[in-house]
């Protein structure tokens, strides 16, 4: 990936910065006030852009049609955490989503249907290190859940620090077993961190989805509020957050997670090698291919 920054030599009130980031042989162009610090940046998948007053960054996934999650999806995810991370004046994230009524679809299916394994090592790596920076950021993050948010939707969802989901009839769980496959050990510890052991075997081997005011009793979503307020909710708990001494807060947060995030350092190798034999048996590419047929069928 190459960086290139040009910093024209003008009046400080003339100063927009343009970066290229060249990703895949793909150009995104940002373009951002360096006087005011707030820097956007657009592509097929997502928009970051920053609020310099505030320090809040919004992550909004617009990838039709459901935020499905691939390769480019992730590797676009990771490029907008890092840089979100990166970035001094930043301090806090709220994700969330461009898509009427959903959240994100989770895992694109179609990258584990069929794969060329090439892809498929890739693809689960870049997941890998999108969950560990989203897990472990400094930034507080808060999910604004306006919409489905299944299995890795929900992944996404937990790793952040709060969520607010609105009312409705939206549903988010890991739903793996229904598709014929195991959530890994790193998205059932995400759920066991954050509600507890016994509801995350119960939810996990039922592949259950919650609707809105059950993840509320479980813990799983934190507020839940009207679909038009969910961004605006979303802002208002960060401020009560972005109050709370930076650095103790922070190291309370890896207090609480490294361990977790350590967990898939360790094996991160090992668990891509568990991810492509599984993913690659007969009866998980047909399990999966049942999967998407429902799906497709469901829309007639
Ligand atoms: C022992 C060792 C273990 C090691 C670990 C091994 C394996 C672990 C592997 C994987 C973990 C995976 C986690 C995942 O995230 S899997 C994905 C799970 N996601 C889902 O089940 C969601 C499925 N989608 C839906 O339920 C609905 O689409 C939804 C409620 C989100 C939205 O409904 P709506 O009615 O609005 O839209 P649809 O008409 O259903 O969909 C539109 C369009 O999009 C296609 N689509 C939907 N979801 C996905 C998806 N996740 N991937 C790919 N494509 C998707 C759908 O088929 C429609 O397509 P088309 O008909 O227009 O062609």
């Amino acid at each position: 990936m190459a960086v290139r920054t040009l910093l024209g030599l003008l009046r400080p009130w003339q100063q927009f910065r343009t970066t290229i980031i060249t990703l895949r042989g793909k150009t995104l162009v940002e373009h951002g006030c360096a006087r005011s610090m707030s820097t956007d940046t657009t592509t097929d998948n997502l928009t970051l852009s920053l609020d310099s007053k505030t320090g809040i960054a919004t992550l909004e996934m617009h990838r039709k049609p459901v935020n499905g999650l691939n390769l480019e999806m992730l590797t676009d995810l990771n490029i907008a955490l890092e840089k979100a991370e990166n970035e001094k004046s930043c301090k806090g994230l709220v994700l969330t989503s461009g898509l009427p009524k959903i959240f994100s679809a989770g895992l694109d299916i179609l990258e584990m249907y069929q794969p060329k394994p090439e892809r498929l090592a890739e693809f689960w790596r870049t997941l890998q290190n999108m969950w560990m920076r989203l897990y472990g950021s400094r930034l507080v993050t808060i999910a604004a859940i306006a919409g489905h948010s299944p299995a890795g939707g929900c992944l996404m969802a937990m790793s952040c620090d709060y969520r607010v989901m609105a009312t409705g009839k939206y549903a988010i769980g890991l739903n793996e077993t229904l598709l014929g496959i195991v959530a890994p050990f790193w998205f059932r510890d995400t759920m066991v961190n954050t509600i507890g052991h016994r509801e995350t075997e119960r939810a996990l081997q039922l592949g259950h989805l919650y609707g809105a005011d059950e993840a509320l009793k479980v813990g799983l979503v934190d507020h839940l509020c009207d679909q038009e307020e969910v961004v605006k909710a979303a802002t208002e708990e960060m401020s009560r957050w972005l109050k709370v001494n930076a650095v103790a807060r922070q190291l309370s947060k890896s207090a609480m997670r490294q361990a977790t995030i350590d967990k898939l350092v360790v094996r991160q190798e090992q668990d891509i090698e568990d991810f492509m034999t599984f993913v690659q048996r007969d009866a998980v590419q047909k399990a999966l291919g049942f999967y998407l047929q429902s799906l497709r069928e469901k829309r007639g």
